[in-house]
């Protein structure tokens, strides 16, 4: 596509002299530079993309677009205001994404956002839609294999060309995690959802937003981006998802475990050790459900798939539901049972609110100890760690403090930061190699000791550092127990 034939799609002014060279790629990355490609310099947090336009004028790009003038000769330079919001424009006009042949569905929220990933997808499968999903666990199909993402909502660049694929691949319906932290970036910019889903807000990001409204109002941007005809699913127990709820014009759609007023809500439901069954009222018709998932919260999450699924096909009406086809969600309420040491539950809770969840919902399960796991990310919210620390002292009989991603930050004073929370330290145990701190849990553990390895989830790596070193609870805790026991 030629350069000025991009910017014209895009809405962004041409000067009538510009050169009018073949644009062959767009690229926010000097490192990844291709010829022919349009490179894009963002200021970042870390580093000012606009010091690497000379390098990736050297590495073959074409044009350039960026916020403040280089003052170069024979390439073509492009300013803008944004350059983020530039670089969606242009890969939107660069994939030719504007309108999608398939469904949409945008989640945001804390917690719970992969979990719903996951269900609706099973759920379109079952009405034999090919679907797509993209999140924290990378993008997933039936016809690629899955694909890792750094991050759970991709780049606008990366965004676009997924659909882009998707597009080819003759995908239905794509079910995509939308961070709060992407809708401020404008990583998501002019996407039109047509469904849109809120499942709570609880703290977490206070280090990138500031504040809970400030992260509320990033969240809510999802909201003004549905399609005309879009479809918004709240969970109305949430106070924040009351609250939006209550302020949108669109069509809407109430969840709620506690309301009997609400659109989709349960008459009744049973939580055991093998999973939910319930019944499900909806504005049109009531139905049986059964679902191999456990802990209240996955109740919810259920609803508001369900919800998002029953909105989008209308003429699906089942008296009975039952998702036992739904594939083990990796690193989610994962169990892995030993023989003589106690069982295991690996799961992603790395918030306060999803600590407390999920804490409150194994206690239910008989046990003799319950024995907690974790450790706290570093270069993210440090004002979770003390109230994690706290929860985790309320629920647990013995704690065990580790490493999870200290990142730049020095692993002993993130601890430090979680143990400010906690009032007793006797029954507090630290060793920062997370490994080492499984296998001591594993060794000290008892058949009846119900062992939680929080906040990493089916996470591969463990960041330390610029370091990505490979890591995943689950592996660690199979191995030890491959070679522990018979
Ligand atoms: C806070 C945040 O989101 N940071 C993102 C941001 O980084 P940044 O602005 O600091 O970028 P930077 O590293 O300073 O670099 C600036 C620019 O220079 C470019 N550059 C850099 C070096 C070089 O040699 N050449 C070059 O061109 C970079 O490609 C970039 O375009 O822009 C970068 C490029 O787009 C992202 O990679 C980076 O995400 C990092 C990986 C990150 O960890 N983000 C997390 C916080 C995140 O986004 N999380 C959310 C929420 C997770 C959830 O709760 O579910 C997510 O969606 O994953
Ligand atoms: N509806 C929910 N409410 C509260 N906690 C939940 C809910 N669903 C899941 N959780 C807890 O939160 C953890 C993370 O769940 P999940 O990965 O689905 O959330 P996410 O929103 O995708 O997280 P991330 O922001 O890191 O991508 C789970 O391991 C579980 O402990
Ligand atoms: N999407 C979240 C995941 C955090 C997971 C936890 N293991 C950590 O590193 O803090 C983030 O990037 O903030
Ligand atoms: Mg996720």
């Amino acid at each position: 596509m030629k350069l000025r034939e991009l910017l014209n799609i895009a809405g962004i002014k041409t000067p009538a002299s510009l050169i009018n060279p073949e644009i062959t790629g767009i690229e926010y990355d000097s490192r990844q530079i291709r010829t022919g490609d349009l490179f894009v310099a963002i200021r970042g947090y870390k580093t000012d993309g606009h010091t690497f336009i000379d390098p990736a004028i050297h590495h073959g790009a074409s044009a350039v677009v960026c916020e403040t003038d280089p003052c170069l000769q024979d390439i073509p330079v492009i300013t803008v205001p944004n350059s983020r919001k530039a670089l969606a424009r242009l890969s939107q006009a660069f994939y030719n994404t504007e309108t999608l042949p398939f469904h949409l569905t945008g989640i945001t929220g804390t917690n719970g956002k992969t979990t719903l990933t996951l269900l609706i997808r099973e759920l379109e499968k079952q009405a034999g839609l090919k679907t797509a999903i993209s999140g924290t666990l990378g993008f997933l199909s039936d016809f690629e294999h899955e694909t890792f993402s750094e991050r759970t909502t991709p780049e606008s660049r990366d965004l676009h060309k997924m659909f882009h694929t998707c597009n080819q691949a003759g995908i239905q319906s794509l079910i995509m995690e939308v961070s709060s932290i992407a809708l401020e970036l404008s990583r998501v910019d002019n996407i039109a959802f047509d469904t849109a889903i809120f499942t709570n807000l609880t703290q977490d990001h206070l280090d990138f937003h500031g504040s809970m409204d400030r992260y509320f109002a990033a969240k809510i941007r999802l909201f003004s981006q549905l399609t005309p005809e879009g479809t918004a699913i709240i969970n109305i127990d949430d106070p924040y998802g009351s609250q939006l709820f209550t302020s949108l014009n669109h069509k809407k759609r109430s969840c709620s475990l506690k309301n009997p007023l609400a659109d989709y809500h349960f008459s009744e439901y049973h939580l055991s050790a093998g999973g939910l069954k319930g019944v499900v009222h909806t504005p049109d018709h009531t139905l049986s459900v059964e679902a191999p998932l456990i802990g209240v919260f996955n109740a919810m999450n259920i609803l508001q798939a369900l919800a998002a699924w029953m909105e989008h096909h209308p003429h699906i009406r089942p008296d009975h539901l039952n998702l036992e086809s739904l594939p083990p969600i990796p690193g989610r309420m994962d169990i892995v049972r030993t023989a003589q040491h106690g069982t295991v539950i690996i799961d992603f809770a790395h918030t306060p609110d999803a600590i407390d969840k999920i804490l409150k919902s194994v206690r239910e399960i008989p046990h003799e100890r319950l024995i907690a796991l974790f450790g706290c990310g570093g270069d993210r919210d440090k004002t979770k760690r003390p109230l994690m620390g706290q929860i985790a002292e309320k629920y647990a009989d013995q704690i065990i403090l580790t490493n999870d991603n200290p990142r730049s930050e020095n692993p002993e004073a993130i601890i430090a930061d979680i143990r400010k929370g906690i009032t007793s330290h006797q029954n507090v145990t630290i060793e920062t190699d997370r490994q080492k701190a499984i296998h001591q849990i594993l060794t000290h553990g008892n058949p009846g000791d119900l062992i939680l390895i929080l906040g990493k989830g089916a996470e591969k790596v463990m960041e330390i550092g610029e370091k990505k070193i490979p890591f995943n609870d689950k592996d660690i805790v199979q191995k030890w127990v491959q070679t522990h026991e018979i």
